[in-house]
Order: structure tokens, then C-alpha cells, then sequence
């Protein structure tokens, strides 16, 4: 039988366990690693894939979707690449992403070609057939519990800079329990750095991950990664803002309008795709503004890596009345 002193020992072991329970977790929180490091070897094969479909860009080869937007090979097979690579190694997460197999599944000419394309990066054993293809880009299309793993996929986002030869990145973000933990942005066509030694070097992954940092990496397996900072500049007359090659997407007037209210002096810089956030996060510029037209929704995958890239680069994102986004309520960003 115990005595009290002994049940006081129980109890203060107990309280103790507690506390280094709570300590253990706030000294430990997860650095998703693996899932970092899978994601950078997913991308560095993907935009290995993307570069040479950018080179022989066939453009019958690219359909318009249902919403007037263009779709390419390269979507769908960088799609079903990012899908298969993740999957191998995290079987049971689950995935949003933008493209889906329908128009695959009417056209064997094209759902050849997109095979064959994902086929050329992959080893002779791992060669997949025209319906693993389809199911892989299908996996991204399934409904989900707001707390499973889930990883956002835009395979070529600005696919209108793809298609013209300028930017275009493939971007991935993993969302577990409401928040965005990883992203990583693969930018085959940008500088590793905007000044030497490494402004000759082309193609870059931007990466980040909760309470870790954000970082820039040569496309390469293994490569060294740089630690990134968004710009410091707090005098609007100097800073430099960012935003979307296309008109359509973002109205020029209303930025150019807000920048001479704020006293911005510099030109816009004009880009295509999640490459702006990148931009910003490595300090090259200081704001990204995106004004859509009324009505528009913006879809997930368009913006929860660059989110975290900025965050954890020091810097924020928010919607125009300067609310966080919400990325856990399925394809669109809501407002919290
Ligand atoms: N009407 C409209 N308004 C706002 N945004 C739109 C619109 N239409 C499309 N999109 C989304 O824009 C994504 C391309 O990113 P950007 O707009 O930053 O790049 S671009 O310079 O305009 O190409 C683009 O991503 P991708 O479809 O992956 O290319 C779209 O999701
Ligand atoms: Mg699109
Ligand atoms: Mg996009
Ligand atoms: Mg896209």
C-alpha cells in the first residue's frame, strides 16, 4: 500500500510527465522534413519535365477548359508526376489539384502523349500506363476531412506564361489540421538569385515550412539551400510592387492607382504565376498586389505556397481588408 508521501511522488511524477509532455511538443514541433524533402525531389523532377515540354511547345497539343483557361500536356503530365512521387512515399494523404482526367479520357491521341511525357522522367520500372495516368490526376480531385494531410497542387501555374515561353511555376503546399505547413515553388525560368554570383544560374525552388524558414535552392537534388528575407525597405517611395502579366487576371489601373496613393515610385514588375511570391519573399520586391474581377474566386492551389513562403520569409498575406486566408475549406481561399 502506498503511503502519502508516496502518492505525492505519483502525482508530481504525473504533473511532471505533463510538463515535459507540453515541453516536449513546443521543443520538438514538427520540421517536416520528409515531407520537404520528398516535395523538393518530387519538383526537381517535375520541372525537369516542364522545361522540355516548354521547349517543344506544341500548341495543338494545348485545349481550352470550361472556364476559357488553357490547359497544356505539361499540366496534366506534371499533374500526374507530383501525384505519383507523393503518394509513393505518403500513401494516405490526399490531394486538390487543378487538373482532373475528362478530357484525357475522350482523346488517346493526348492521353498518349501525356503518358509518354511522364514516362521520359521516370526509370524503365517505374513506367506508368495510360489508366494509372488517369487515376493518378483523378487522386486530386477527391473530397477530403478539413484535418487529413493534404497536399495543394497547381502542376503549371500562369499556364498563359508557359504557353508564351516567360514564368510559370509548379507549385505544392501541405495542409494539415486548417493551416498550411510546406510549400515549395519550382521556377524552372528564374534567376537563382537577381545579383552574382548566382544571378547566371536559371531555375530555382523557393521552399518553406511552419516555424522553419523559407528557403532558395538550385533545381537539383541535394542542392544547398539559402535562406531567404523579405525586403526591408519601409519608405513606399522605394519599394517596388509586383503583379500579374495578365490584365485579366488583375486589374493593372487599380494597382497602378494604389501604388501613387501609397507613393510608390518604382515601375510594377510584371510576372506570370506564384513566381511574385517568390520575388517577395527573397526581397526583390516589397508588395504583390492582385485585384481579380468582381466575382472571381480564388482557387487554393493559386496561392498556399507562396503564402507560406512569405510568412515564413518574414512577411504577410492577406485579402484587401487585411484578413489571413483560409485554406482549409476545400478548392476556394475563403475570408476568416
Ligand atoms: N479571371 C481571373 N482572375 C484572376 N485569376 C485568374 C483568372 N483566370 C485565371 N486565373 C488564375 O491566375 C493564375 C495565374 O496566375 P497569375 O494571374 O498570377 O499569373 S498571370 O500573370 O496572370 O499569368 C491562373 O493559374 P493557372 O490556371 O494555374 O495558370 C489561374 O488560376
Ligand atoms: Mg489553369
Ligand atoms: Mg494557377
Ligand atoms: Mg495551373
Amino acid at each position: 500500500m502506498k503511503g502519502k508521501d508516496s502518492l505525492q511522488n505519483d502525482e508530481e511524477e504525473a504533473s511532471s510527465s505533463m510538463a515535459f509532455n507540453k515541453l516536449d511538443k513546443s521543443l520538438y514541433a514538427p520540421s517536416w522534413l520528409a515531407e520537404r524533402q520528398v516535395a523538393i525531389c518530387a519538383l526537381c523532377l517535375a520541372c525537369k519535365l516542364s522545361s522540355k515540354l516548354q521547349k517543344r511547345l506544341v500548341q495543338e497539343s494545348v485545349i481550352t477548359k470550361s472556364d476559357n483557361s488553357p490547359v497544356s500536356i505539361a499540366d496534366f503530365a506534371v499533374q500526374a508526376l507530383v501525384i505519383h512521387w507523393i503518394t509513393r512515399a505518403f500513401p494516405n494523404d490526399h490531394f486538390i489539384a487543378e487538373e482532373d482526367s475528362t478530357a484525357l479520357r475522350k482523346d488517346e491521341k493526348l492521353l498518349k502523349d501525356v503518358t509518354d511525357a511522364v514516362n521520359s522522367v521516370l526509370s524503365i520500372d517505374e513506367q506508368l500506363t495510360d489508366s494509372e495516368v488517369c487515376d493518378l490526376l483523378d487522386l486530386g480531385n477527391r473530397h477530403m476531412g478539413t484535418n487529413e494531410r493534404t497536399w495543394l497542387l497547381d502542376p503549371i501555374d500562369g499556364t498563359k506564361g508557359f504557353l508564351r515561353g516567360d514564368q510559370y511555376c509548379i507549385a505544392l503546399a501541405l495542409l494539415k489540421d486548417g493551416a498550411i505547413r510546406v510549400g515549395i515553388l519550382g521556377c524552372p525560368n528564374l534567376p537563382l538569385a537577381s545579383v552574382p554570383p548566382n544571378s547566371h544560374k536559371v531555375g530555382c525552388i523557393f521552399h518553406a515550412a511552419q516555424g522553419v524558414g523559407a528557403f532558395v535552392q538550385e533545381i537539383e537534388r541535394g542542392a544547398e539551400s539559402y535562406p531567404i528575407r523579405v525586403s526591408d525597405v519601409s519608405d513606399p517611395a522605394w519599394a517596388t510592387f509586383c503583379e500579374s502579366w495578365e490584365p485579366g487576371h488583375s486589374s493593372h489601373e487599380l494597382s497602378l492607382e494604389i501604388a501613387k496613393i501609397l507613393g510608390v515610385n518604382n515601375p510594377s514588375v510584371r510576372m506570370d504565376s506564384q513566381c511574385k511570391y517568390g520575388v517577395v519573399a527573397r526581397g526583390e520586391a516589397s508588395i504583390y498586389f492582385r485585384f481579380p474581377k468582381e466575382g472571381y474566386q480564388e482557387n487554393v492551389w493559386d496561392h498556399a505556397a507562396g503564402s507560406i513562403i512569405i510568412r515564413e520569409a518574414g512577411g504577410m498575406v492577406t485579402d484587401g481588408f487585411g484578413q489571413v486566408l483560409d485554406f482549409s475549406k476545400g478548392h476556394y481561399i475563403m475570408q476568416c
